[in-house]
């Protein structure tokens, strides 16, 4: 019988503070844009974070990978640079990009792709708030 396909995903939390702002633009610019998420002493939330990898199901273990090992590679990939940090002031790749839901969706994948094996990442869906969600996959 062919091997499975099977998706298993991990979820974590972490707490970190930001500020939309792009150094790009005008103070006014940016306040016409980002509104009260561009006061200058930032905002903070409790972000959760769903990874998602895809695999065969091993015939041997029953898994698509251990998730022990998922949970791992979070601690390193998402836990450890973003956990209780500023995003813009802690985190160099933020010094240039703006500290949207979209762009940490972009830099979680980045930092989980090269830890799990090639091509088993799926997805990223990183929840700014209770109402605020967003998908990544790589595109
Ligand atoms: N496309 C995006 N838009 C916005 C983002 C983002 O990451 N991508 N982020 C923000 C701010 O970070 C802001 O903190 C979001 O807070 P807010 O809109 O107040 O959150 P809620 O929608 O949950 O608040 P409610 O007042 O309950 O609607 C803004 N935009
Ligand atoms: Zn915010």
């Amino acid at each position: 019988m062919s091997e499975r396909i099977g998706f298993i995903t991990r979820v974590q939390s972490f707490s970190a503070c930001h500020r939309l702002h792009s150094k790009y633009l005008s103070d006014e610019e940016n306040k016409q844009i980002f509104g009260k998420c561009n006061n200058p002493n930032g905002h903070g939330h409790n972000y959760k974070v769903e990874v998602t990898v895809r695999g065969k199901i091993d015939k041997n273990t029953g898994m698509v990978m251990n998730l022990t090992d998922l949970k791992e590679c979070i601690e390193e990939a998402i836990m450890k640079p973003l956990d209780h940090k500023n995003l813009d002031r802690d985190v160099p790749y933020f010094a240039d990009v703006v500290s949207t839901t979209e762009n940490l969706s972009v830099f979680i994948w980045d930092g989980m792709a090269k830890l799990l094996p090639p091509d088993s990442l799926y997805e990223i869906k990183v929840y700014e708030t209770d109402k605020n969600i967003v998908v990544y996959r790589g595109e």
